[in-house]
C-alpha cells in the first residue's frame, strides 16, 4: 500500500492523549507565553525527538515522566483551546475522520482554571478545530482520571455532566502498577448509574488480572492497550491457540481493544513490531482497533502506525477498513452516527481506494 494512499484511507482513533500529541512548535510557544523553563531544548525538531528518546524507556513510568513538560504548558484556557484546535487539525491532515482524545482535567489546575472551564476550554478548541478542517473531521473527548490520585469519582461526575456537550465517556489512565482499576469502582459506579461510557487502560503494565478487573469488576466496555490477554492464551507448536476463560469472554463479547503498538515498544509491552500480539489477537478474532497513544511522545501518526502493521503483517487495505469500521463500531457515539459513518465515509473512501 502506498504511503498516499494510507495517508488517503479514512481513520478512526479512540486511543489519543490530547497532553501526549502536542506540536513541538507548540509548546515551544507556550511555554516562553506562560514562563514554563523546564524544557529540555527550545528547537523544536530536537524537542519532538528528545520525547520519543525520552519515553523510549521500557517502562510505563518513564514514559510518563515526559508528560510534565507538556501538562506545564496546558494551564490556562487560551493554551488548552490552541492545543484541541490544533490536535483536530494535526489528525484529520492524517486522514483522521474520527477522534476520541483523552485527557486528564485534573493535570491542568495549576493555574486555577476549574474542572469545568477545563472541559469548555478543550472542547472550544475541539469544535474550533473541526471548523477549521471543513468539518472533516468529529472530534469527542474522553475524560480521564489518574490512576494514582483520588480524584476519579469527581471526574466520572464531570463527564456524566457534561456529556451532552463534546464528552463522550470516561478513562483511567497513569501507572498500572499498584494502581488496580478496583481503586476507582465509585467512579465507575457512578458512570453505569447514569448509563455512561468508559474504557480502562489495561494489560499494559499489568497482565490479564489487570485486564479482568477492567472488564469484570469495573464494567469497561473496551480496554484501552489490553495486549497482555495474551497472557491468557496458549499457543501450541503447530499454530493453534488455547483461550482461557477470560480471552474468550473478551473476544466473544466483541469487547475492543485499543492497541497502540509504538507505544507498547517504548514502555516494554511488546518487544517488536514484527512479534506484536496485534497480529495473533486478530488472526483469532479479537476486536482490533489500530491507535496512536501520543503521536508526540511515540512519535507517530495513524497513518504511519498503518505503515508499521504494513511492514511487520503485509496489511492491505481490507485490514485497514477492518480495524477503522471496528473503532467506529466501539466508538461512544450514538448508533445512528456510527453508521453514517461507517456507510457514507469509510466504506466509500476504501472503495475509492481500490
Ligand atoms: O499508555 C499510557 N498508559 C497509561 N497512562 C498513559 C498512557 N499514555 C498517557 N498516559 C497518561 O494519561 C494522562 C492523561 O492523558 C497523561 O498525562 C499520562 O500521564
Ligand atoms: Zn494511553
Amino acid at each position: 500500500m502506498h504511503l498516499s494512499d494510507i495517508l488517503r484511507a479514512p481513520k478512526a482513533v479512540l486511543h489519543d492523549h490530547l497532553d501526549g500529541g502536542l506540536r513541538p512548535a507548540t509548546i515551544i510557544e507556550l511555554a516562553r507565553e506562560c514562563g514554563y523553563r523546564g524544557l529540555p531544548t527550545e528547537d523544536p525538531e530536537a524537542l519532538g525527538v528528545w520525547f520519543r528518546d525520552a519515553a523510549d524507556s521500557g517502562s510505563l513510568e518513564r514514559y510518563l515522566e515526559t508528560f510534565a513538560h507538556t501538562c506545564a504548558v496546558m494551564q490556562t484556557r487560551e493554551s488548552l483551546e490552541r492545543v484541541a484546535a490544533e490536535c483536530a487539525e494535526d489528525l484529520a491532515a492524517d486522514g483522521v475522520v474520527y477522534a476520541e482524545v483523552r485527557y486528564a482535567p485534573e493535570q491542568h489546575q495549576e493555574r486555577g482554571l476549574t474542572l469545568d472551564e477545563v472541559v469548555d476550554a478543550v472542547n472550544a478548541g475541539f469544535r474550533e478545530g473541526e471548523r477549521r478542517t471543513g468539518g472533516r473531521i468529529t472530534v469527542r473527548a474522553l475524560l480521564t482520571g489518574m490512576r494514582h490520585t483520588d480524584r476519579s469519582l469527581e471526574i466520572a461526575e464531570l463527564t456524566v455532566a457534561h456529556r451532552e456537550r463534546g464528552v463522550a465517556g470516561f478513562d483511567i489512565a497513569g501507572g498500572e502498577i499498584g494502581n488496580p482499576p478496583a481503586r476507582h469502582l465509585p467512579a465507575f459506579q457512578h458512570l453505569r448509574r447514569h448509563n455512561c461510557h468508559f474504557t480502562i487502560h489495561a494489560g499494559e503494565a499489568v497482565g490479564a488480572e489487570s485486564i479482568h478487573e477492567a472488564v469484570q469488576i469495573c464494567g469497561a466496555e473496551r480496554i484501552g492497550h489490553g495486549v497482555r490477554i495474551t497472557d491468557d492464551i496458549t499457543v501450541h507448536d503447530d499454530g493453534s491457540a488455547a483461550l482461557g476463560h477470560l480471552a474468550a469472554y473478551i473476544r466473544d463479547n466483541r469487547i475492543a481493544l485499543e492497541v497502540c503498538p509504538t507505544s507498547n515498544l517504548q514502555t516494554g509491552a511488546a518487544k517488536d513490531y514484527a512479534t506484536h500480539p496485534i497480529d495473533l489477537l486478530r488472526r483469532l478474532g479479537f476486536r482490533i482497533t489500530l491507535n496512536t497513544d501520543n503521536r508526540l511522545v511515540s512519535g507517530t501518526t495513524m497513518s504511519r502506525e498503518f505503515q508499521h502493521m504494513a511492514e511487520a503483517f503485509g496489511y492491505g487495505p481490507e485490514v485497514f477498513e477492518e480495524f477503522t469500521v471496528a473503532a467506529v463500531e466501539s466508538a461512544f457515539l450514538p448508533l445512528p452516527e456510527r453508521r453514517r459513518l461507517i456507510d457514507e465515509v469509510i466504506r466509500p473512501g476504501y472503495a475509492a481506494l481500490r
